[in-house]
């Protein structure tokens, strides 16, 4: 039988279908509006309990101190909920890019928060968590809620949708973007029109950050130059990572297949339901 210890957790990536920017507000944040989708292409954690009273995290994220680990951060914020010396050594193993778009950082945030939040016999409600991931950045609710989703406001607001399952090709430029960079740049696009879900069902999506990051970082414009020859191709969040969609899991692998040597990718499922969700119902079942 599997012990808690032996389960690997999944943190997806997303993809922003599309990411249309409405406006401004007077402290900073930006109104805008985006579709949510999931991947099974992820982070996969592990979570060895203790009564320790502490995180800790192996191996180190190079570049990241342990106090700003979006993991470390979210078990902190947990750990609060519990009057337990509650403590946990965490494995990650980090399969996503870093900045590059596809939310690595805030999914393990969630997965930590679901996870730990059964491990530890917390018990607090979706809704209760999902505002604790928003405490983390404004990508975590909807990895926390585990549904492909249309957000509007400034990403708080979230209604689950069901999209069409495609197929997805996904380039990754070797730099990283930084987000809150590209949000405070002036050269941004920051006056798409709000439109209801119904007219933005139809199609006609774009990515109001990718003119200016295509513009600052040569190595998008030429990934999205290369995958444009091949299908339509988009950027996803604020980059650097970029998207081509196909019916048929063996169209993305005949483009893959194609790329040549200066470029990195990956062939991943459009999931409308978060992977993380499918091994939460899992660890339910064997409980039971
Ligand atoms: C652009 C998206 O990637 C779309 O998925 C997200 O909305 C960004 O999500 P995230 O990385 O979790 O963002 P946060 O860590 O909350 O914010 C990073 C920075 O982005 C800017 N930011 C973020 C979200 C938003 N609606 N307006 C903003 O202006 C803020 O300057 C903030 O300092
Ligand atoms: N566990 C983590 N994994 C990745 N990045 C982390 C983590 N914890 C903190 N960070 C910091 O967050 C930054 C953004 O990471 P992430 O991989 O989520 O970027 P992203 O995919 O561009 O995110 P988004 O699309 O939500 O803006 C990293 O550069 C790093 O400094």
């Amino acid at each position: 039988m599997s012990t808690p210890e032996s389960i690997n957790w999944p943190a997806p990536a997303k993809l922003n279908l599309f990411l249309h920017i409405n406006g401004r507000r007077d402290d900073g944040y930006h109104e805008l509006q985006t579709l949510f989708i999931f991947l099974d292409h992820c982070d996969w954690l592990r979570f060895h309990i203790n009564n320790s009273n502490q995180i800790d995290i192996r191996p180190d994220l190079a570049d990241v101190p342990l106090e700003q680990n979006l993991i470390y951060r979210a078990a902190m914020l947990l750990k609060q909920h519990s009057s337990q010396p509650l403590g946990v050594t965490i494995e990650l193993d980090k399969r996503l890019p870093m900045g590059g778009g596809i939310g690595g950082g805030s999914s393990d945030a969630a997965t930590t928060l679901v996870a730990l939040n059964h491990l530890w016999e917390i018990n607090l409600s979706v809704d209760e968590l999902a505002e604790l991931g928003r405490q983390l950045g404004a990508d975590v609710p909807v990895f926390v809620r585990g549904h492909a989703a249309f957000a509007e406001g400034v990403g708080e607001r979230l209604q689950p949708v069901e999209a069409p399952q495609k197929w997805y090709l996904v380039l990754v430029p070797e730099c990283h973007v930084s987000t809150a960079e590209i949000f405070r740049h002036q050269d941004l696009k920051r006056d798409t029109p709000k439109q209801s879900w119904n007219e933005l069902a139809q199609g006609n999506w774009h990515n109001d950050c990718e003119p200016l990051v295509k513009k600052n970082y040569p190595e998008v414009e030429k990934a999205l130059r290369w995958l444009i020859e091949y299908a339509p191709s988009r950027m996803t969040g604020t980059g650097a990572c970029v998207f081509a969609e196909f019916e048929h899991e063996h169209e993305a692998r005949e483009v893959l297949a194609r790329m040549p040597t200066w470029l990195q990718g990956f062939v991943a499922r459009g999931e409308n339901v978060s992977p993380l969700y499918v091994t939460l119902q899992q660890v339910y079942a064997r409980n039971d």
